[in-house]
């Protein structure tokens, strides 16, 4: 998504959550300087290109077996090492508190999309593992950049305010929605939308204690908004997988699928 593009969003987005722009200024900064000046590897962005990205939130339906089995289905059939046909690639981006579920699945994400505010332990298990961290700096979480940082081995830096040196800007807000705009700026194939219940009462994965539950849901909100947005222009194909006792249809993609 070109910059100029989403600044304007960016805007208003902070307009309608009270968001100070300088202190999100202020975090990216901190964040590119604890990356250094040495190149980070957009390489790790490759293996999107012309993938199957399952792209999954922390929304109530993943605490449901069907999801779950869903997932490792695709998991199963998909993962290059099952994945005879070698023709679509399947990547696994998962945003922050869903690690936590995935990895209990037995699954190691490709990319976890985290402003650090997930569950630490699962985190950490993930980068250890294997997982490149994708770690957003803004505002409310300088702390944990300024402290969290060292903790991660694969990491690249994002932000909702202007780039800088290895701290990049692909678009998207939240840990979930930045997952699927991630994967349209890497030209997926196909996004297959997980546990993006934006309708729906917080999920169990997402954060445990909810300090500001009027906060939280507008940021739902701005989530789903900027889904529906980018289903206006994107060229990967996009599938809403959910649960009968969740339904949050987002419109606009391509399909959705209640399970
Ligand atoms: N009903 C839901 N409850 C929680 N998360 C949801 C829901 N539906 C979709 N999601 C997506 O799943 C993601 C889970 O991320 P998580 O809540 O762990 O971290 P987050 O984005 O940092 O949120 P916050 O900082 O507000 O706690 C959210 O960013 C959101 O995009
Ligand atoms: N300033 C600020 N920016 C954010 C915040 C937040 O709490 N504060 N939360 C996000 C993920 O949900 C994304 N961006």
């Amino acid at each position: 998504m070109r910059f100029s593009y989403w600044y304007r969003h960016y805007q208003i987005i902070a307009k309608y959550l009270d968001l100070r722009i300088d202190k999100d200024f202020l975090s990216s900064i901190y964040l590119s300087q604890h990356l250094g000046n040495i190149n980070t590897n957009l390489h790790y962005f490759s293996k999107i290109c012309q993938s199957k990205v399952m792209a999954i939130g922390a929304g109530p339906s993943i605490e449901d077996k069907q999801i779950q089995q869903f997932i490792l289905d695709v998991y199963q059939k998909f993962s290059p090492k099952n994945n005879q046909s070698k023709e679509t690639n399947l990547v696994v981006m998962v945003a922050d508190g869903a690690s936590e579920l995935i990895l209990d699945l037995e699954i190691i994400p490709d990319f976890v999309i985290t402003d650090l505010d997930g569950n630490f332990e699962s985190l950490l298990k993930a980068s250890k593992k294997g997982s490149v961290m994708v770690i957003h700096a803004h505002g409310d979480n300088i702390e944990k950049i300024n402290s969290s940082i060292s903790d991660f081995d694969k990491i690249v830096g994002t932000t909702q305010n202007f780039p800088l040196t290895n701290v990049f800007n692909f678009g998207g807000f939240t840990d979930g929605d930045r997952c699927v705009f991630l994967a349209d700026h890497f030209l997926a194939k196909e996004i297959i939308l997980i546990g993006m219940d934006f309708d729906s009462r917080i999920g169990h994965f997402s954060k445990r204690k909810i300090m500001n539950y009027d906060f939280k849901r507008k940021k739902l909100d701005v989530a789903k908004n900027l889904i529906k947005l980018l289903t206006r222009w994107t060229n990967s194909e996009m599938t809403q997988i959910s649960s009968s006792n969740y339904p949050s249809p987002i419109y606009g993609v391509d399909r959705n699928i209640i399970l």
